[in-house]
């Protein structure tokens, strides 16, 4: 019987789920997700061979998830263009045929990088240009490998988008060479320290243009989290990891129980869902993003899925007092279970607290405006009740209300990059004049819910993939 690493049905029953222990007091466990539902799974078999076994918490394993999407392609409702034809054609021709050369021909290898659930990562250094790369070694059996190898192909050539440089298959194991990161993975640099409002939301606003990116090619990654969020020695952000990842055409419904635990959404957990779960999944990133800490946690699997479904955020007082409202605005509406009423990755790219850490030009008039302005500080955007947001200065803080589309600029985490405040109404009425959120449908945020209603190095080619077969 064939080995099932990702897009296979996981049951998750109440024993295992409580033999999971989740959270730790250590900020690094706290913003962890580490075991995917696929490592549940795994748990569940394992309970049922030794009742003794560890706590799901200390397992390393990995998930299993269902891939019950139709197939794109021939039943896609959206054309295939010509290139991506032809890279799937490719993908499917080496991976029936098999490589005759072999990944020593090519490549001298090095140490161990990283290590999957299912295999491991390791350095290499091209034989003939002398460059090194990542490569990820799957055993064979897998039954997805072909898929993450031609979602990948599909998405390369975005610079947030690990390059897939060529694969190789042996008798027991498929490798992949990719592009390699050796800036490591942004959950390691999130453990070490609390970033700023400025930082998270440059980091933010590229995982976002990232997951744009995927969802305009098709894709839904499905495993967003900050262990798949890799950096280059420059800093830059790259999202790897597509095992779980589906290709999906507009209008089309996914199911199955796949991601995360602390990162799925809560459409997953209910069977039919659609790109908007990547929208979902990094809210949570940017909620640790934020405060250091996970959203909804719980000493069990059934706890952390009942908190998924059913807690209520509170993003007004405690640690929240210190994060900036428009940063609150922009989480309250990434993490609604709403689904029609979650913000896209475009909106959320326009989101003022993105555009106000990251726009070169805001902040320029920022400082320009700065002498010339005198305001109080607190900035409150609402809704017309038409669609667009508008912009009104007044006293205080919050609506009583959904979730909190005010602007302040108050952020003890990032003190110094605010202290130009005073200059920012202009800044923000340019910004959000930039925001147009679609039909605001804004429900309260978080409340319980009963049935919740619901170019790069790119160096690839099709050509050069195939060439290593
Ligand atoms: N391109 C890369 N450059 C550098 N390191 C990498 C690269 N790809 C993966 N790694 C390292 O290897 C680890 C495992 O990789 P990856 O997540 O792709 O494997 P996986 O089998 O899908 O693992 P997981 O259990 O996280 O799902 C990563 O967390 C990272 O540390």
């Amino acid at each position: 019987m064939r080995k099932k690493r990702k897009g296979s049905e996981t049951d998750v029953s109440p024993e295992v789920t409580d033999k999971f222990a989740s959270a730790c007091d250590s900020r690094s466990s706290n913003i962890r997700s580490h075991f995917s539902l696929e490592d549940y799974a795994r748990i569940k078999k394992r309970c049922k061979e030794d009742v003794d076994a560890p706590p799901v918490g200390s397992c390393k394993s990995r998930l299993a998830g269902i891939a019950t999407a139709p197939p794109c392609g021939a039943s896609s409702l959206v054309p295939l263009g010509r290139g991506l034809k032809r890279k799937i054609g490719c993908i499917e021709v080496i991976t029936r045929i098999g490589g005759k050369k072999k990944i020593d021909d090519d490549y001298v290898k090095g140490g161990t990088i990283g290590r999957g659930k299912f295999g491991s990562v390791w350095l290499c250094r091209s034989r003939s240009c002398g460059v090194e790369f990542a490569c990820k070694t799957l055993i064979k059996g897998e039954e997805t490998v072909q898929k993450e190898v031609e979602i990948m192909q599909h998405l390369s050539g975005h610079p947030g988008i690990v390059t897939l440089q060529a694969v190789y298959e042996d008798p027991d194991c498929f490798h992949l060479v990719m592009e390699l990161c050796s800036g490591g993975r942004l959950i390691d640099q999130m453990a070490e320290s609390q970033f700023s409002e400025q930082r998270a939301a440059n980091i933010f606003k590229d995982v976002m243009s990232i997951i744009k990116y995927c969802h305009e090619m098709g894709v839904v990654h499905r495993d967003i989290k900050p262990e798949n969020i890799l950096l280059t020695t420059s800093g830059k952000i790259k999202l790897a990891d597509f095992g779980l990842a589906m290709r999906i055409s507009k209008g089309q419904v996914l199911s199955g129980l796949v991601g995360s635990p602390a990162y799925v959404a809560p459409e997953v957990l209910l069977g039919n869902y659609s790109e908007k779960v990547d929208i979902w999944s990094a809210g949570v990133l940017l909620h640790v993003l934020l405060v250091g800490f996970l959203p909804f946690q719980g000493d069990s699997l059934k706890a952390v899925f009942e908190a998924i479904k059913t807690v209520k955020l509170d993003f007004h007082s405690g640690i929240w007092e210190s994060v900036s409202k428009p940063a609150r605005d922009l989480l309250a509406r990434m993490l609604t279970r709403d689904v029609s009423s979650r913000i896209t990755a475009d909106e959320v790219l326009r989101h003022p607290w993105i555009l106000f850490y990251t726009e070169r030009s805001l902040k320029t008039l920022s400082i320009k405006s700065k002498s010339k302005i005198q305001v109080g500080p607190s900035i409150q955007v609402s809704h017309s009740p038409g669609t667009e947001l508008s912009l009104s200065r007044i006293n205080g803080g919050c609506h009583s209300q959904g979730p909190q589309p005010a602007l302040t600029s108050h952020s003890s985490s990032c003190k110094s990059e605010e202290q130009d405040e005073n200059g920012l109404v202009d800044v923000l009425a340019v910004a959000i004049s930039h925001v147009r959120i679609s039909e605001p449908k804004r429900t309260r945020l978080c409340s319980p819910t009963g049935p919740i209603e619901q170019q790069c190095s790119s160096n690839l080619t099709a050509n050069n993939l195939c060439r290593a077969f």
